[in-house]
């Protein structure tokens, strides 16, 4: 294993016993990816335990989503993944969670977008510098067709060059950053957002 493997690895790993820590990645949804080159990408296998990950359980696959390693299957949804990396070359580290937070929240939203504004841990996310802008984050339909789905993505992310996130109604979010760490950041920073906007809407409620 080379050592860019080796490092990238540990990172996917641990990001999977966070996540998972935190009740993101329950059973053994989402799926997370570290750019290994500007060719290939190392991603998790599909169906595993994100909490329990080892490294015989990640493979390299092309940017157009083809498993580089015969035996192992990829994640259901590689192509939201190689389709963040084909967009920024700057893009190191793509993470997608299911907390329960976003699955609520997408699904109590019935736009196709969301806007958060006047939070100051906005600025926990790459390029924004001030609770005064607003963070806009679509919220894309579910759907078993992950092609599909990724062309219906990609006029967002074209229009939108300035887009950290995104969510999938009822079923999760797409978030990433430069490194790993910047990647789990903003998941954070997500499901901080997440959970305010939603005790927000009971309170105002009651
Ligand atoms: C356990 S249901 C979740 C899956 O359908 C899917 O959305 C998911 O996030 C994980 O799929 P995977 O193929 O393991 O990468
Ligand atoms: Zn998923």
């Amino acid at each position: 294993m080379t050592a860019t493997r080796e490092r990238l690895s540990q990172a996917i790993i641990e990001a999977g016993r966070f996540l998972y820590g935190r009740g993101w990645s329950p059973a053994t949804s989402s799926n997370y990816s570290a750019r290994l080159t500007s060719a290939e990408v190392l991603l998790t296998v599909s169906g595993k335990h994100k909490g329990q990950l080892g490294s015989d359980d990640l493979l390299a696959v092309d940017m157009d989503g083809a498993s580089l390693e015969p035996g192992k299957k990829p994640s259901a949804e590689t192509l939201l993944h190689t389709q963040l990396y084909r967009w920024k070359p700057d893009i190191g580290a793509v993470l997608h969670t299911h907390s329960v937070n976003a699955t609520v929240l997408s699904r109590l939203s019935p736009g196709d977008s969301l806007v958060f504004a006047d939070y100051e841990l906005q600025k926990a996310f790459q390029g924004v510098s001030t609770h005064e802008s607003q963070v806009l984050v679509p919220v894309f339909d579910n759907d078993q067709d992950i092609e599909r789905l990724a062309s219906r993505v990609q006029p967002w992310l074209d229009a939108h060059p300035d887009c950290v996130g995104y969510l999938i109604r009822g079923h999760g979010l797409y978030t990433w950053g430069t490194e790993m760490t910047d990647a789990l950041r903003q998941v954070e920073a997500f499901e901080f957002l997440f959970e305010c906007e939603l005790k927000m809407r009971e309170l105002q409620r009651s």
